[in-house]
């Protein structure tokens, strides 16, 4: 497609995954199952799996798929993005200055590149480092567990979202042949604060040590995470960024919601609890990788947004120290115990 416009393939797209874990190894696989052209580029460690091994990828809903990645198909070598008619950006937070200073050398002008990340401030990011390529806010709603090296589990339900644009709609039928469809949105602002405020249990989830399922199903971690959300719900009011609704509970509900008791809970949020009991939060994934995680993209962002408007945001500035600590220690909390600390940082 290297001489033809985007908004015109006469041949399969050449979709290109930079930073190909959890997300861009399912994502980009999935893709695969659906007959699109998909290169990855990862690390050396997931390289040498796929030497011995295949790309394994399961979903709560029995798919099964597996594939050879040759060295053609997820390499280290970041000049075939050089080849790319599509992007999609799926490395931590952290690294996303860092893999757009790779992309800038090698993207043809005007390639569009979706960043599929959580968080809010990795567009901005990205675009400082690829004036020449069109950058839009993505969001994946599922979890994705590695659950051996090789083999991605899809644990949640939920589909793709991105910025809506002429140049992306050639793309939509790759990814509505695989079964992930990609619904392109105008108000993406709104999207990726509503993720973010699920996200929020994220950090919940890392410092609890237990699978999303059981974490949730315990009312001390829900109040921590009600409390985390009403904060933000807050701010977001004065801010006027609205909301969207991703799951089956309105997001300004979501709040009364956690804060219900069990047995009330397992009624209300049965279609939230349809969680595959073994997921857990990238969060969790990172701390117990002993790697630094996105905290500071999650929580942080609030705690951004309370300075911008010239107020606090006390529980999420809580768990985000908390986070931090437990990089170092490994310490983790029991929900009584979290709970107790983030309302005595919210008097
Ligand atoms: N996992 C999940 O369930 C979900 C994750 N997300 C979000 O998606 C994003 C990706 O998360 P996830 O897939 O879990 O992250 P992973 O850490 O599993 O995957 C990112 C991969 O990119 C690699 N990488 C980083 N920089 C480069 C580079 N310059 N060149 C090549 N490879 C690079 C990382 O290697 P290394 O570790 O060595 O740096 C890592 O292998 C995050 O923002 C996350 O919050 C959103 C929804 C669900
Ligand atoms: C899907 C979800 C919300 C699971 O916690 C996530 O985004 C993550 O793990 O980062």
């Amino acid at each position: 497609m290297t001489n033809q416009s985007p908004n015109q393939p006469s041949q399969p797209p050449r979709i290109l995954i930079f930073g190909a874990g959890s997300v861009g190894c399912y994502v980009g696989g999935r893709l695969m199952s659906g007959g699109a052209e998909v290169v990855m580029i990862g690390r050396p460690r997931l390289r040498q799996v796929f030497d011995e091994s295949p790309l394994v990828l399961t979903d709560y809903e029995g798919f099964h798929f597996e594939t050879q990645l040759g060295p053609d198909l997820f390499t280290e070598d970041a000049s075939v993005a050089a080849d790319a008619d599509l992007v999609l950006v799926t490395v931590k937070s952290a690294a996303s200055a860092e893999a757009g200073k790779t992309l800038a050398k090698y993207l043809r002008p005007g390639t569009p590149v979706i960043s599929l990340q959580n968080g809010i401030s990795n567009v901005e990011t990205l675009r400082s480092q690829l004036p020449d390529a069109r950058v839009f806010a993505g969001m994946i709603p599922f979890n994705v567990l590695q659950k051996t090296p090789g083999h991605f589990h899809h644990g949640t339900e939920g589909h793709l979202m991105a910025e809506k644009h002429a140049c992306l709609e050639p793309f939509l039928s790759a990814f509505e042949s695989c079964g992930l469809a990609l619904e392109l949105r105008e108000d993406m602002t709104s999207v990726m604060w509503s993720k973010l405020l699920l996200n929020l249990n994220n950090p919940i989830n890392a410092l609890s040590n237990v699978p999303l399922l059981e974490e949730l199903s315990d009312r001390n971690y829900r109040l921590c995470l009600a409390l985390a959300q009403k904060e933000t719900l807050a701010l977001l009011d004065m801010a006027k960024i609205d909301t969207v609704q991703l799951t089956a509970i309105p997001m300004s509900l979501i709040p009364k919601v956690m804060s219900l008791p069990n047995w009330l809970f397992q009624r209300v949020a049965q279609k939230m609890l349809a969680i595959d009991p073994i997921a857990r939060s990238s969060m969790w994934e990172d701390l117990e990788a002993g790697r630094p995680t996105e905290v500071d993209w999650i929580n942080g962002e609030v705690v951004k947004l309370a300075n911008s408007l010239g107020k606090k945001a006390p529980a999420n500035q809580r768990l985000t120290e908390l986070v931090h600590a437990c990089e170092q220690s490994r310490r983790r909390w029991a929900g009584d115990e979290l709970l107790r600390e983030l309302r005595s940082a919210s008097r």
